[in-house]
């Protein structure tokens, strides 16, 4: 495990650019799967920027994402899919047969979860797991609690989430469930690249460096993983606030 540090999100979005496309050049129909949420937005912006300078090809990559609101069709504008589409598969070469997007409006969820799965199968396994830090510590859509031997599933948003996402978009009618790749899975991707940005992460972030796995705080699931590095803003690293263990405290 690494811990790179960052005082400038355009510093630490370049970084994880130069992974992405130093993975893609030894490996070019590598499997990733990706987040989404403010974190990679600068990151995705730097992706597209050298695909337009013709730096970067995806157009073998096998894309996943991570996670989807349960109930979202993705042409929802607040889909995930859609996230990933504007922010991204739609900038650069990625071929639609290699991307899969979790289905949040299937009739069967648990099955959409499940294909989800064959496909990372049998695309041979995720090469790289790109994941955000939620406030609550949460990894794509595992919560506070989760079981760690989990593949695709159905989830209640923790509240910690909800408030986010109501925070974030302004919109208090989002759905309160979503599909997630499971903890298993990511966990089985032969690298990970944990990006930990943005404002009221201190608390997951303190429970990262603690070392320890502990079930309340999803990401330490990853500690043990043979090949993680972490991406993180350097005010992430400053001691708790009285603040941050309240937020923390209140899940
Ligand atoms: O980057 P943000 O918006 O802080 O979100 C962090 C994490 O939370 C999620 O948005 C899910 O709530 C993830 O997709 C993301 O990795």
């Amino acid at each position: 495990m690494q811990f790179h540090w960052y005082e400038d999100p355009a510093a630490l979005a370049g970084h994880a650019a130069d992974r992405i496309a130093a993975l893609l050049h030894r490996k070019p129909d590598a499997a990733i799967a990706l987040p989404t949420g403010q974190t990679p937005l600068m990151l995705y912006r730097e992706l597209a920027q050298r695909h337009r300078t013709g730096a970067l090809s995806l157009a073998a990559a096998h894309l996943f994402n991570l996670d989807e609101y349960l109930g979202l069709p993705g042409r929802h504008p607040m889909s995930y899919a859609a996230f990933l589409r504007d922010n991204l598969i739609d900038l650069v070469d990625a071929d639609p047969a290699r991307v899969h997007l979790l289905d949040g409006a299937s009739a069967d969820p648990a099955a959409a979860c499940a294909a989800h799965d064959r496909a990372v199968e049998a695309a041979g396994g995720l090469d790289l797991a790109i994941l955000g830090l939620g406030v609550n510590g949460h990894i794509a859509f595992n919560e506070p609690g989760c079981s760690w031997q989990t593949r695709g599933h159905v989830v209640d948003l923790a509240e910690a989430t909800l408030a986010r996402h109501r925070e974030q978009t302004g919109r208090g009618d989002l759905p309160k469930r979503g599909l997630t790749m499971g903890v298993a899975t990511l966990r089985e991707a032969r690298s990970v690249l944990l990006l930990a940005s943005g404002s009221g992460k201190r608390a997951a972030m303190a429970a990262l460096l603690a070392g320890r796995g502990d079930p309340d705080w999803p990401v330490t699931s990853m500690l043990t993983h043979p090949d993680l590095l972490v991406l993180a803003e350097e005010r992430l690293r400053r001691p708790l606030s009285p603040a941050d263990g309240l937020r923390a405290a209140a899940g």
